[in-house]
């Protein structure tokens, strides 16, 4: 691929000339070079790979870089002119020969960076373009993981389309950093992204699924419609552009109350109608005027069928009881009896339906068994496990006596195997896993005998777990106090020496995982990490561990430290609870153990204000009167300490539901008076915030400043020059000063925009018009005619 001279003028741009300077194949060279000036690879490595690299740009500035003595092969299906210390030869290389052919050369020897910069099927439509890129950059994947070195570093050309975050999820998996870019040499209307790994993990195997094409783009199935989701959230509307079902063009939708108890969906019904109805059909319904007389159907019951989309999670749950109960008087559901219970076919009758609906049922009943008591038998575990750990940190036992009962091959006790059920938070919180005493295994048995009252707990449930998940989507201070949650409770991580599970070591020698998996990282959504890769972020982990580190060398400072992270996530949770000042707020948390007293509060390293005050920013009405407070001494610090110990602190949180918890959350706590002043002090506060211009504009304003101060320094130096000058009389220097200023003041014309009317030859033109200098605009007739009525109006009004 030489330089071609192409049609488009935007395509000998300065890098197509700037590469012409330099003698540089390609203006792609410029990519490789600003790539490698970020991330320095080229200069580390001794030996390295261009694959596609014709004419060989890349190939060009990899020989500038890298040492002397240094290994570079370049291949590509053109041939590639011989270029001083590379070698390189034709071949495609998705295919053996070239492998071979490689290896030929390379012999022993690893390389230290693999390139790609491969761009198939030029030309084509782009959707076809995109994918055969794709597999391409697939291609080249397989051929570095052949031939790099453990560390590594492999450099490919990516273009955004749907199969972009597919690969970055293979890259993650096979390298420890991955980091996309776009060069400024790259073009912006060019998809084309580079995404630098580095890192290579170097796997004793890869599964071929990982590197397959077929698997690794393949297009994931629909996901079946979250009836749930509708009934928990009905005011979350998604816009449909659908229009309307066939025959039904009506937004309010109702339903026969018999219809509810007899569908197998009940959930679906609750989703998608306004109304359950008593009204009788035409031909009269029996069940419904029985329905209708039931005591069961209370007064609430008949409120709550009248308008479904504005119940709330807890009228959902009795119309699902009641649902229930009717249908067991009615013979639809007949209740197991103890005998029975222990077959593992259920007796259930339901009425109208057809033998594939039975068996789907069935099945699917079967499936929540199963699951059902899988989950028994985890909390059991995890509650056995949880008592461990209480009578270990009771010190009534030793380390050595954990996990005795399992001893066996695979059986050591990990905290992140409790977490793999999900657990772990409630253990390492001392929390109760839903216990199963003696006691309440009784109760259980009456749990199993109701399975679907069982199922739709599980199901609630999980629709709230559902419901959070889309409010941290949404809310992302919701999401940096999850994330600041899990980071509390993994701060320990169990006995496991190594933090790592089996299960994870052998995710690491043996890259495995289903391709199909959605491809994302921790708690983060792809997108979300991918936003993270960005450099910005990049120092963020090291600072982390460099902290980390010093904690660990000296164990004098370890407190402190351990107050400046707290101090760092109380900063963020400022807005949840603000009524404490910073300082006073850890104080406050700290658990007995760790207690501090005053004076070693004065040793933390607080951020302070050049005159050594504390910089502490209030921006709650409740912070502000509280420092009003204790500035006037109405307060002192030891009653903000004791306030910490309310009725609050110690809440009783044990087997009540996430849900409850999180609701509750937003209430128990202290509500604090404020003062008028204290409101209207940050009110003002915030004025003044709300007042300051855009970071923008203060830039500009500075820039114009700056000019302006240059300038004036400029004609102060020559008016002293003009006023040094000998040669000249008093009335010539006053004069030539004068000159000047007036030449400063005096303001450029500003350069009129010319509009031109986007018809007859202009209409849809890119670029200027023909016969137009100087700056233009391309307008609509009609703004041009609203455009000289205001001037008109203007001109009136003068
Ligand atoms: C954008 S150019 C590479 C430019 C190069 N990096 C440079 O700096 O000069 C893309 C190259 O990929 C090559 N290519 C496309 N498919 C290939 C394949 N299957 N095997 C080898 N080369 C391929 C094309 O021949 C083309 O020369």
């Amino acid at each position: 691929m030489a330089i071609q001279k192409k049609h488009g003028k935007g395509r000998l741009d300065k890098w197509y000339r700037l590469a012409k300077e330099k003698g540089y194949r390609s203006r792609a060279a410029f990519k490789l070079v600003q790539l490698n000036k970020k991330y320095g690879f080229l200069e580390k490595s001794k030996v390295l790979i261009d694959l596609c690299a014709a004419p060989g740009g890349w190939c060009q500035v990899a020989a500038e870089c890298m040492p002397n003595q240094s290994i570079i092969i370049g291949v590509d299906l053109a041939p590639i002119k011989p270029i001083p210390r590379v070698i390189s030869f034709q071949s495609d290389i998705t295919t053996d020969k070239c492998r071979a052919t490689i290896r030929s050369h390379l012999k022993t020897w690893k390389a230290d960076t693999v390139l790609h910069d491969g761009a198939p099927n030029v030309g084509t439509a782009w959707v076809q373009d995109a994918f055969s890129q794709a597999e391409l950059v697939l291609e080249s994947l397989r051929l570095a993981t052949d031939f790099l070195i453990e560390g590594g570093t492999f450099v490919t050309k990516v273009f955004r389309s749907k199969d972009y975050n597919p690969l970055l999820w293979v890259f993650k998996q096979l390298f420890t950093s991955v980091e996309a870019t776009k060069p400024p040499s790259s073009r912006n209307v060019s998809a084309e992204i580079f995404v630098v790994c580095r890192g290579f993990k170097a796997p004793k195997r890869i599964d071929p699924k990982f590197l397959d094409p077929r698997h690794v783009f393949a297009e994931l199935a629909a996901p079946t419609p979250n009836n749930e989701a509708k009934v928990f959230n009905p005011e979350v509307k998604k816009r449909k552009r659908e229009g309307y079902e066939e025959g039904d063009y009506t937004q309010f939708k109702e339903i026969s109350v018999t219809e509810f108890i007899n569908t197998t969906d009940p959930i679906a019904i609750l989703g998608s109608y306004n109304k359950l109805s008593f009204q009788q059909p035409p031909g009269g319904d029996l069940a419904l005027s029985t329905v209708d007389r039931l005591e069961d159907t209370t007064d609430e019951i008949r409120k709550c069928c009248e308008d479904l989309k504005i119940l709330g999670r807890k009228e959902f749950r009795s119309l699902l009881k009641w649902r229930l109960k009717l249908r067991e008087k009615f013979g639809l559901v007949v209740k197991k009896s103890k005998e029975k219970e222990e077959e593992s076919e259920e007796v259930a009758e339901v009425a109208p339906m057809d033998e594939e609906l039975a068996i789907q049922e069935q099945l699917h009943r079967m499936r929540e068994k199963e699951t059902t008591r899988e989950k028994k038998e985890r909390r059991k575990e995890n509650e056995k496990k949880r008592k461990e750990i209480m009578r270990l940190q009771m010190h009534m036992t030793t380390p050595m006596e954990i996990g005795m009962e399992q001893i066996g091959p695979d059986s050591t006790f990990t905290l992140r195997r409790v977490d793999k059920a999900g657990a772990r938070d409630a253990v390492v919180n001392a929390r109760n896993v839903p216990v199963e005493s003696e006691s309440e295994s009784e109760s259980s048995e009456d749990e199993d005998s109701d399975d679907d009252g069982d199922r739709l707990e599980r199901e609630l449930d999980s629709m709230y777990d559902q419901y959070q998940e889309r409010m941290e989507d949404r809310d992302t201070k919701l999401r940096a106090k999850k994330n600041r949650k899990q980071y509390e409770t993994d701060e320990w991580d169990g006995f496991s020496e190594d933090n790592k599970s089996d299960d994870e070591e052998e995710e690491e020698s043996h890259v495995g995982l289903p391709v199909e998996q959605a491809p994302t990282t921790g708690n983060l959504s792809n997108n979300a990490s991918l936003f993270f890769d960005q450099d910005i972020f990049q120092g963020l982990d090291e600072e982390e561990e460099e902290e980390e580190e010093e904690e660990e060398e000296d164990e004098e400072d370890e407190d402190e430290d351990e107050e400046m992270d707290d101090e760092d996530e109380d900063e963020e949770d400022s807005d949840i609870e603000e009524d404490i000042p910073v300082q006073k707020q850890k104080k406050a948390k700290k658990p007995e153990s760790e207690w501090v007293d005053d004076d070693e509060i004065q040793y933390i390293d607080e951020p302070r204000k050049p005159n050594g005050q504390l910089d502490i920013d209030i921006i709650t009405a409740e912070a502000m009167a509280l420092a009003q407070q204790m500035a006037t001494g109405e307060r002192k610090s030891t009653d903000v300490v004791d306030d910490g110990f309310n009725r609050f602190s110690f809440r009783d949180v044990d087997g009540l539901p996430e849900w409850f918890i999180d609701d509750e959350g937003k209430h128990s706590k202290i509500q604090r008076p404020i003062t008028k002043a204290a409101a209207a002090a940050i009110k003002e506060k915030m004025r003044a915030i709300n007042a300051r211009p855009i970071k923008k504009v203060m830039e500009a304003r500075g820039r114009k400043k700056f000019k302006a101060a240059q300038k004036l320094e400029k004609l102060r130096k020559k008016s002293a020059l003009l006023a040094d000058d000998e040669a000249l009389s008093e009335r010539d220097k006053a004069q030539s000063i004068s000159k000047l200023m007036s030449k400063a003041t005096k303001k450029k014309p500003k350069q009129q925009v010319k509009l031109v009317v986007a018809r007859g030859t202009n209409r849809g033109i890119s670029g200027r018009p023909k016969g137009v200098k100087g700056r233009y605009k391309i307008v609509d007739s009609r703004m041009k005619k609203d455009i000289r009525a205001q001037k008109r109006l203007a001109k009136k009004k003068s």
